[in-house]
């Protein structure tokens, strides 16, 4: 595997209203993160609301260009290339919206939708795009005589469907789902889930997956990057950190995760990214906290087995009482996955899923 998408060293800075006095303030939404995405994965960024995981997202595609730092894509810096210059990026990179209703002209017929970007970027013919929309709604599960329908004629399922075959009609390498099921029902998110993952392996995507629902990434993870306060604060693939998370914020979690069995809860809300805390931005949350973590930041070290840690006790606490496991996905939720699977394989994937 090679990096498709690197970060390195990314700062992002948005105002945090004014002062009365002095320049503006800022807040740090991305502190110095650097990353890369492997070709052919699935990287899962996770970590509480407002930790920075959208704004790094949309610094690794360039819909945001960042403070410091610089973005690779296979291998070539991109950091600041100027719009005009964006186009083969943005064919390469596309985008899966949380909510799929509003990220849809609902002026424009389904088969249009899917057909804009093609258009967008001078690709093919009419008929040759008409012919690969079609195609694209096809294969997302959605039947020909719905490409005329419009955006509010179908179910928020079917919708986010519509969304991941505008997402691939550039022939993108990577897409990247900001919550990319977050906004619909339980069942039918296992759906959208087992879809992506078909594209995936059909299409050779690398997926980057922002997501709060640690049950979600455990399904369709291979890496899980934890942030925390605009910082990564662990980052391991996904078998092991599920096995033991090591960094205190990651473990406390995949602890707070339904049916995980409790472990120490999460004290106190995230301190506001216009006025972080001095050294590890977890410790006044932290309950294995010393003094000198009050004092440095504590860098994201490689400690081994493809794992990264920023915690200055990584090593006692790893080898401390059993580190909470998360939970596998329920009984229901996991027969509802198999079930979805078997309709595939038996009926193809036109069997009108919502
Ligand atoms: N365009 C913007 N202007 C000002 N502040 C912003 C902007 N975009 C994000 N922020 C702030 O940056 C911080 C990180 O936001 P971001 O959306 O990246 O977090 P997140 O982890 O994706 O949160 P959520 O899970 O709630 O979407 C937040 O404090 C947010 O208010």
């Amino acid at each position: 595997m090679s990096g498709v998408l690197e970060a390195r060293d990314l700062v992002k800075r948005f105002p945090a209203g004014r002062s009365l006095f002095g320049p503006p303030r800022l807040m740090t939404a991305v502190d110095g993160v650097s990353l890369s995405v492997e070709e052919g994965e699935t990287l899962a960024i996770v970590g509480e609301s407002g930790c920075g995981k959208s704004t790094l997202a949309r610094l690794l595609i360039r819909l945001l260009e960042p403070d410091e730092g610089r973005v690779l894509l296979n291998g070539r810096d991109v950091t600041h290339l100027p719009e005009s210059r964006l186009r083969p990026l943005r064919r390469a990179l596309q985008f899966i919206f949380q909510d799929p209703f509003s990220s849809l002209n609902p002026r424009m017929s389904v088969g249009a939708l899917v057909e804009e970007p093609m258009r967008a970027h001078g690709l093919g013919t009419a008929a040759e795009r008409r012919a690969r929309a079609l195609a694209l709604l096809a294969r997302v599960g959605l039947r020909p005589e719905h490409a005329g329908r419009y955006p509010h004629e179908f179910s928020g399922g079917q919708r986010q469907r519509v969304g991941i075959a505008r997402a691939l009609a550039t022939g993108p390498s990577v897409l990247i789902g900001d919550e990319p099921v977050s906004a619909l029902d339980v069942s039918v998110q296992a759906q959208v889930i087992n879809l992506l993952q078909d594209l995936k392996a059909d299409f050779g995507l690398t997926l980057i997956v922002i997501a709060h629902d640690l049950g979600v990434i455990r399904h369709m993870s291979d890496r899980v990057a934890v942030m925390y306060l605009g910082q990564i604060v662990e980052l391991a693939p996904a078998r092991s950190f599920f096995a033991g998370p090591l960094h205190p914020y990651a473990r406390a979690l995949v602890a707070a995760t339904p049916g995980a069995g409790g472990g120490a809860p999460l004290k106190g809300e995230p301190p506001s990214p216009a006025d972080p805390p001095p050294g590890c931005r977890f410790h006044r949350r932290c309950p294995h906290a010393e003094p000198r973590c009050a004092e440095g930041r504590p860098p994201l070290l490689a400690v081994g087995e493809g794992r990264s840690v920023a915690c200055f006790r990584w090593r006692e606490i790893g080898a401390g009482p059993a580190a909470p496991a998360a939970p596998a996905l329920t009984e229901a939720a996991a027969a509802r996955f198999a079930l979805y699977r078997d309709a595939l394989d038996a009926k193809g994937p036109a069997s009108a899923p919502q």
